[in-house]
This record gives C-alpha cells, sequence and structure tokens, in this order.
C-alpha cells in the first residue's frame, strides 16, 4: 500500500491517456493507479465535455429546482426506488445514519439503444420535466460523454492491475449508471433543521468509479487515511474522479473508496445554493464484484465475501432509505 499522505488530490490529464503515446499513457496509468492506492481521488481535465455543454447543463438543472416543490414531485416515484426522476429533500441518508441529507436531486439512467440487449428490461424509463424541455437532452449528452470517459478511466485501471485493457468494457457496455444532477437548497432557518444535518453526510459511493462535475464549489472533503479531513480543489475545467466501493471490493481494497463528505455553509451563508452532478458509474447488475485472484495475497488475505453488483446495489438502497425491504 502507498504511504503518502497527500495535501490535496493529485491532477491527471486525460488526453494523456488518450494521447497513443505510449510514455504519456503508461505516465498517466501509473498515476491514477497510485492516486488510486492512496487518496482515492483525483482531478481530471479533458474529460471531453465543453465549457457550453456545463454551461448548457447547469442552466438547464438549476431551471428545474428552482420550480415549485409540488411540480418537482409530480416527477418523484418511490417505486423506482430513487433510480428515476426527482427524490425530494431529505429523502436520502448515508448508510448507517436516519437524518437526511439537505439536498434534492434527479436521476437518469441508461438509455439501450440496443434492441437485442436483453438489460433494457431491467432499467425503468427516464422521467422527462416537461418545464424545462432541453433536460433530456443536455443530460444525456452529458450522461454519455462522462461515461466515454469514465471507459477510459477503467482502461487505466485494468492496466494499473496487470489485466487487459478491455477488462471492464463488456462489463460496463449498457450499464446501471446515473447521471445525479443535486441542489443543495438555501436553509432559511438553520435552527429549523435537525442538529446534525448535512448537506451530504460522510460516505463512499456504491459504484465502480463516480466523475463528479461542479465539485469546485466550497464544500466537498475527503478523509485522509490519518483522520484529516481534505478539502477539494478542483478547477473549472476539471472534474473528480473517484474510486467507489465496487471497485474497492474488487480489488480487495487495493484501490480504496474513499469516504467523503459535503459540508454546510458558515451560517451567514446557508442561505445560499449549491449544485454539483455526479455520474455514478455502475456495471451491468450481472458483473462479479469478487475479489481480483492478483489482488488477494497473504498480506492481503480476502476480505468479503463473492457477490454481484445487482445484489450489492439492492442492499445499499435498502440502506440509503431509498428502498423498501
Ligand atoms: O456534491 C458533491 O460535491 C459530492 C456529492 C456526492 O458525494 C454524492 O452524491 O455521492
Ligand atoms: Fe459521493
Amino acid at each position: 500500500m502507498d504511504s503518502t499522505l497527500l495535501e490535496e488530490i493529485p491532477s491527471l490529464d486525460l488526453a494523456d491517456f488518450r494521447s497513443g503515446d505510449p510514455e504519456r499513457k503508461q505516465r498517466f496509468v501509473q498515476q491514477l493507479g497510485d492516486a488510486y492506492q492512496s487518496i482515492g481521488f483525483v482531478a481530471l481535465r479533458n474529460h471531453g465535455l465543453t465549457e457550453e455543454q456545463t454551461t448548457q447543463l447547469y442552466a438547464d438543472v438549476k431551471s428545474f429546482f428552482s420550480l415549485p416543490d409540488e411540480v418537482k414531485q409530480s416527477y418523484e416515484n418511490p417505486a423506482l426506488a430513487g433510480q428515476r426522476g426527482y427524490i425530494g429533500k431529505g429523502k436520502e441518508h448515508a448508510k448507517g445514519r436516519n437524518t437526511g441529507d439537505l439536498k434534492e436531486f434527479y436521476h437518469v439512467g441508461q438509455e439501450v439503444d440496443d434492441a437485442n440487449d436483453p438489460i433494457k428490461n431491467e432499467y425503468p424509463d427516464n422521467i422527462w420535466p416537461k418545464e424545462v424541455p432541453s433536460f433530456h437532452q443536455t443530460t444525456l449528452t452529458t450522461y454519455k460523454t462522462l461515461e466515454a470517459a469514465g471507459k477510459d478511466v477503467l482502461r487505466a485501471i485494468a492496466l494499473y492491475l496487470n489485466l487487459p485493457e478491455s477488462y471492464f468494457d463488456d462489463k460496463v457496455r449498457n450499464g446501471n449508471s446515473i447521471l445525479r444532477p443535486i441542489h443543495y437548497f438555501p436553509i432559511e432557518k438553520p435552527d429549523a433543521v435537525p442538529a446534525d444535518a448535512v448537506r451530504a453526510a460522510e460516505h463512499g459511493d456504491i459504484n465502480l468509479i463516480t466523475l463528479l462535475m461542479g465539485a469546485s464549489a466550497d464544500g466537498l472533503q475527503v478523509l485522509r487515511r490519518d483522520g484529516k479531513w481534505i478539502a477539494i480543489t478542483a478547477l473549472p475545467d476539471q472534474i473528480v474522479v473517484n474510486v467507489g466501493d465496487m471497485l474497492q471490493r474488487l480489488t480487495n481494497g487495493v484501490l480504496r473508496s474513499t469516504i467523503h463528505r459535503v459540508v454546510n455553509p458558515p451560517r451567514e451563508k446557508m442561505n445560499s445554493s449549491r449544485f454539483s452532478v455526479p455520474f455514478f458509474m455502475h456495471p451491468r447488475s450481472e458483473m462479479s464484484l469478487a475479489a481480483l485472484e492478483s489482488c488477494v495475497t497473504p498480506e492481503n488475505p480476502k476480505q468479503e465475501a463473492d457477490i454481484t453488483a445487482g445484489e450489492f446495489l439492492n442492499e445499499r438502497l435498502i440502506e440509503l432509505g431509498l428502498k423498501k425491504k
């Protein structure tokens, strides 16, 4: 295990991996893998999203969340266990907690174009808000761009783990990934919310990797191994890419799903909004998360029982309060 304690998350350039220059590519693989063995997070530029796309996405996301609660709630369907459409204020809580987070969000899922892929029947249809007609197009464009970036990050991870570069390709094809625009809403009366309520309580992400837009705004922190919380500092043209629990499980803890949180602003700024858009990259439900043989050694014995991605997700949705047993 890498024992370095970093003061900030490393910055990488996806253009190095995509360059076709073997040296640049190998350097990217090494830096990414080293970061994922220590802090679990990197900041990444040249991810493929243009400034215009990002601006349009935020405009649409802001338009949607500024609709009245009753309108937003008409896009909420509890039968879908929060997997599509709107999820209202305070509905989700971190694993092991009961107090809901101070956020509302919207889930856009995989659109399967291939009629021959039976996985099409596993996914509920997306829900589109008619009040913001361009939301459909802008969120799907973002989905596809981040999915393509995520595939390359997984290729780099595969190389780092001495697996074939294409190891994850078929596992994430038409995978169960989710784009989640989040609104951390203004708090008019800080005394009226539960004392322990926060924007996003500390948690690890469920999925293989997360690609996060908008983390440059204040509030996101990661828990370093020595117990110190480190603020994330990403530039406007960077996204943040971190390891989730599924990848940690697959690698028997070699790659680290680092605990992170979004803290509340100081009391005088509680009255302001924060927006972010994570893309949670999931594989197909049938992918096995059984520890890779190469990651099980006498010094690092197998830590967890075998499980599929679908079973693991199901357990978590119950623990997060989004799905009934
Ligand atoms: O809003 C952020 O910056 C992070 C959100 C997050 O960690 C999550 O939704 O899993
Ligand atoms: Fe997260």
